[in-house]
């Protein structure tokens, strides 16, 4: 019984934050936030109130990957595609990023964070693209965390477009065929100038990458959980943070 406490004790002694200070502090963490819906249904809520919850999280997961030293947290809000939504719930959530930005960005330009957009942030509405835009003027010479959204990204669709890029430097002589490697293929991606994702969270127990990061989560640590996106917390975080640091100890290992 003893042994057994004892164990269950070590288990939560790991994920203490000044524990997993000591170790190795991922990088870049990506998340696909998924289980807003879910989570607002378990609770007989409108949608729109597990969007406004999951913007919560948001906001505390920002602030807590930057408290433990992340330097790039970059941001899936897994959604299928906005034309299978209600009229209302995706005009709600075209007005949540101005109420996410207006409430949030003094915190986030207090906190030295840099906010980035990665994908096609022109199909936004204007009134969003605006605040979006502001965010992005206000925080870029910010030199703490990098708080990257995916907006409107699709990592196949980011690999045609960077090979048509790649094709068109070559007929027009920028580049040698035979310079191409993973390097200079890097560099006509969206996320040229960002490290590869350390380590992958993906919330509400699915399994799948829909299309995220293809090339870039090529050696990334995956952690997926059933826990719901609103309901995602800081000891999950240190969870996920916790089981990386495991993982990437035996890689250090024969
Ligand atoms: C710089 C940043 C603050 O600005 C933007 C951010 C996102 C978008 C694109 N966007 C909303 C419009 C759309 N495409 O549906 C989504 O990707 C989308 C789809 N579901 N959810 C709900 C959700 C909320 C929270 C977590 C997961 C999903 C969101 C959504 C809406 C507002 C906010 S605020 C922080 C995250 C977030 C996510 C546009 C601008």
């Amino acid at each position: 019984m003893f042994e057994k406490m004892k164990r269950w004790k070590n288990k939560e002694e790991g994920y203490e934050k000044e524990t997993i200070l000591q170790g190795p502090i991922p990088a870049h963490v990506a998340i696909i936030m998924d289980g807003n819906g879910r989570w607002a249904k378990k609770r007989a809520l409108p949608r729109m109130a597990g969007h406004y919850e999951g913007m919560q999280t948001v906001r505390k997961i920002t602030r807590f990957a930057n408290e433990l030293g992340v330097k790039v947290l970059t941001l899936y809000a897994f959604s299928t595609e906005n034309w299978k939504r209600p009229k209302t719930e995706v005009d709600y959530l075209m007005q949540l990023p101005e109420q996410f930005l207006n409430t949030f960005l003094p915190e986030l330009i207090a906190e030295n964070v840099q906010v980035r957009v990665m994908g096609h942030k022109d199909q936004l509405p204007l009134h969003t693209l605006h605040a979006v835009d502001k965010a992005i003027e206000e925080t870029k010479q910010n030199t703490g965390l990098i708080l990257n959204f995916a907006l409107n990204y699709g990592s196949r669709a980011e690999i045609v477009h960077a090979v048509q890029k790649l094709v068109d430097d070559v007929q027009n002589g920028t580049i040698q065929a035979s310079d191409v490697n993973e390097q200079v293929f890097h560099s006509y991606l969206m996320t040229n100038d960002l490290p590869d994702p350390d380590l992958l969270i993906r919330t509400s127990g699915e399994i799948r990458l829909s299309n995220f990061m293809l090339w870039q989560l090529a050696y990334t640590e995956f952690w997926f959980t059933d826990v719901l996106w609103p309901d995602f917390t800081e000891r999950h975080f240190l969870q996920a943070v916790h089981e990386f640091q495991q993982r990437s100890r035996r890689f250090g290992g024969v």
